[in-house]
């Protein structure tokens, strides 16, 4: 039997063969490191997206078991360092004025005086981020773009950013959510510790953090915050989208429900979950609910995208406060990731008002991640096919490849706002304590999970 460091080392070269061929079909060459990113076929492709995470996974594990555990150790004790590297070229739009020259780089002298920094500083920052792959040091003090530090490249020109810097992250979700995470969560993670073990008055870290127990929402409405609120919408926007359409049209078998049916998307945003479903099941009544200042936007949307279904009264827009009793009695009731925005208690509160108005036949559906445990999935919720299924010695989450995703978003929901992502099991006690109980849980980037009334 292979030792552990060849059966990693070998998943990694199986797997890097497997996403060369898949590289050859699509007739291109694996995206090199040293050029920006540019999306291609492979982004999607299933085959390219499993080979990455088993090589992710082998990689960070093969790099956890021959590294000295005391650089392990340093190496995750300093991640600070590189959010806040990552924080100044991004508040400094380094990136933006890299792109200027291209793939000949930059030098820290002229770098420093575009940022009214002094250039040996640059230099050190700079460096530490090169030798972590963010950027290219292409002769000594000479630096330029590359695949990850492209990513964070803003869609407006340098001009325009220096003319309206509060306006700079609108359609750039990469530097909207670089800035986000390396500021607001990074300000939260410093009171993490402190928070775990006594919360006092506050609700996150973060609140903490800013020793006012505002919610994150309400703080970016404060007229000193409104850029950092316009940041945050813009690294949000899209998120939605990413998920496969699929996901909510085979939920349930819409069509089986009888006509007039009536289904409620609670917190439902503008409804863009809604809108597609509205399209493809006319049979049925859907209410879009959310607070007013979203409702009103969302009127604009459905004006703009299906202005028959307003008309015709198929679709309805309501104003709800989802913590005050539901005026909905519906046969469906469904929530997209607004769960994982919110503590415990305020999640049983939203789903009690639900259940409080619900038929004994209507159903609610929770479309959430499952956090995946770091050992094998006992929940009977999964069956062997349906549970993350890495090749050993992998971790059965992949590590990195998989877990690492979900893990970190519930570490940034606890921090921003006290919120979280649950496991299988926690989904389950998040129904018992509502009067639900879990029926189906079906896997997949995002899960779907399916309630009847207790
Ligand atoms: C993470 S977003 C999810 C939106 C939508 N479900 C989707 O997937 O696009 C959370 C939503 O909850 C809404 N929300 C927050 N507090 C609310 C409340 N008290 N009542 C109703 N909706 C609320 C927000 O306005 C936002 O649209």
């Amino acid at each position: 039997m292979a030792s552990a460091l060849k059966a990693l080392a070998q998943l990694i070269l199986s797997n890097v063969e497997r996403l060369e061929s898949v590289c050859e079909k699509h007739g291109t060459d694996h995206p090199s490191l040293d050029t920006p990113f540019v999306p291609s076929a492979l982004d999607a492709d299933p085959v390219a997206l499993e080979a990455s995470r088993q090589i992710v996974g082998a990689a960070a594990q093969l790099l956890a078991t021959v590294r000295q555990p005391m650089e392990v150790l340093q190496d995750y004790c300093s991640g600070m360092y590189t959010a806040a590297a990552v924080q100044f070229v991004n508040a400094n739009d380094v990136v933006d004025i890299l792109q200027q020259s291209g793939s000949q780089g930059l030098h820290s002298n002229d770098i420093g005086l575009k940022t009214g920094v002094d250039s040996s500083k640059i230099d050190r920052l700079l460096r530490y981020l090169a030798t972590r792959h963010f950027f290219r040091e292409v002769q000594p003090n000479v630096y330029a773009n590359n695949k990850i530090s492209s990513i964070i490249l803003k869609l407006k020109s340098l001009a325009e950013i220096q003319k309206d810097p509060v306006s700079k992250y609108d359609g750039s979700p990469g530097a909207a959510m670089a800035g986000h995470f390396t500021e607001e969560a990074f300000m939260g993670s410093q009171h993490i510790a402190q928070f775990m073990k006594d919360p006092g008055q506050y609700q996150s870290p973060f609140n903490m953090a800013i020793q006012d127990t505002t919610n994150i929402f309400a703080w970016f409405e404060k007229p000193e915050n409104v850029w950092r609120g316009r940041r945050f919408v813009a690294a949000m926007k899209g998120g939605g989208e990413r998920f496969p359409p699929e996901i909510f049209s085979s939920a349930i078998d819409w069509k089986a429900l009888k006509s007039g049916s009536s289904v409620v998307d609670v917190g439902g945003n503008v409804g863009s979950v809604t809108l597609p479903l509205a399209k493809a099941f006319p049979h049925l009544h859907f209410v879009v609910q959310d607070l007013d200042h979203v409702i009103n936007e969302a009127q604009d949307y459905w004006k703009e995208n299906c202005p028959e279904a307003l008309t015709d009264g198929r679709v309805e827009l309501q104003v709800h406060d989802f913590f005050k009793p539901m005026p909905v009695k519906a046969d469906v009731y469904f929530l997209r990731v607004v769960l994982h925005d919110w503590p415990q208690a305020e999640g049983v509160k939203i789903l009690q008002n639900i259940r409080d108005a619900a038929k004994p036949s209507s159903k609610l559906i929770l479309f959430e991640s499952i956090v995946p445990h770091a050992c094998k999935e006992t929940s009977p919720f999964l069956s062997d096919a349906s549970a993350p299924t890495a090749p050993a010695p992998l971790l059965p989450n992949y590590g990195l490849g998989l877990g690492g995703f979900v893990t970190m978003v519930d570490i940034q929901m606890m921090t921003l706002l006290g919120g979280r992502e649950r496991t299988i099991e926690e989904f389950v006690e998040l129904g018992k304590e509502s009067g639900w109980k879990l029926e189906e849980v079906k896997p997949g980037p995002l899960a779907t999970f399916i309630y009847s009334p207790v």
